[in-house]
């Protein structure tokens, strides 16, 4: 069964926009709880422009699913993870000033980094995911780290899908994903993936876990409502 982990990002920032507390997160992650989905995931960034660290203590006193936290390992997200002990922590090798996600770890080159970092992580019971572009050797490199899941990072995955170039879109993933499976690696995925892509996607990934979502979702609940889309999201994940 792949799980959904709805990526409550955006309503933090509609949130900050005004500067009060709407939309309430807590609520929101709640409810979308209660409309089928198994994962509340947050991203919160140094410049804390959408989830701020309090929201990340304040989450992990009402999430009832699985509770996933990305971010870059600095020291300030270490002891943030370590004092929250989230079920799953993504490690993303985001540049602070960077627009949104843009890049999978180079595995190979961080490997003694993300080998201490993840093996302290593991100590305290939270389970480690590495986000990695989908190739073979940056697979093979998470593997070495002693991670116990990958995220594939799929935004080349909806941009050749958006053009119709489906085979194209899918190759690389699914290359990865044999990979993964044969170095007894749990995958997940995520970034840009939407309603039209989701389906294709999982259909292609053998023993896909969980897919992380956020950008899209909250957009296409603008218009289809937000218990609607997590339905339509679990639904093309059966
Ligand atoms: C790692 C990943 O792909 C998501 O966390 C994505 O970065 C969302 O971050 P923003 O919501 O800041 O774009
Ligand atoms: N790890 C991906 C994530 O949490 C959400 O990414 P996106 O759907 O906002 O692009």
């Amino acid at each position: 069964m792949t799980k959904l982990s709805v990526n409550i990002n955006k309503l933090a920032t509609l949130r900050n926009s005004r500067g009060g507390n709407m939309p309430n997160l807590i609520k929101s992650a709640n409810d979308i709880e209660s409309f089928g989905a198994q994962g509340i995931t947050i991203h919160p960034r140094p410049d804390e422009r959408h989830i701020r660290y309090q929201d990340a203590y304040d989450l992990k006193e009402v999430v009832t699913t699985e509770y996933n936290i990305e971010g870059n390992p600095i020291p300030k997200f270490v002891d943030m993870v370590l004092a929250i002990k989230p079920t799953q922590v993504t490690l993303v090798p985001d540049a602070e000033d960077a627009v949104t996600s843009n890049a999978g770890w180079d595995t190979i080159k961080h490997k003694d980094f993300l080998a201490d970092v993840i093996k302290t992580f593991k100590e305290n019971g939270i389970r480690t995911s590495i986000f990695v572009d989908p190739d073979v050797e940056m697979v093979k490199g998470a593997a070495e780290t002693g991670t116990d899941r990958i995220e594939l990072y799929t935004e080349s995955f909806a941009q050749e899908f958006s053009k119709g170039k489906e085979k194209e879109s899918i190759q690389p993933f699914m290359d990865a994903a044999v990979m993964a499976n044969e170095l007894g690696l749990g995958i997940n995925a995520g970034h840009d993936l939407n309603l039209d892509n989701i389906q294709f996607f999982k259909s292609h990934i053998p023993n896909l876990l969980e897919v992380s979502i956020g950008h899209a979702l909250i957009c296409e609940s603008i218009y289809l409502g937000l218990e609607n889309v997590v339905n339509m999201y679990l639904h093309r994940l059966k």
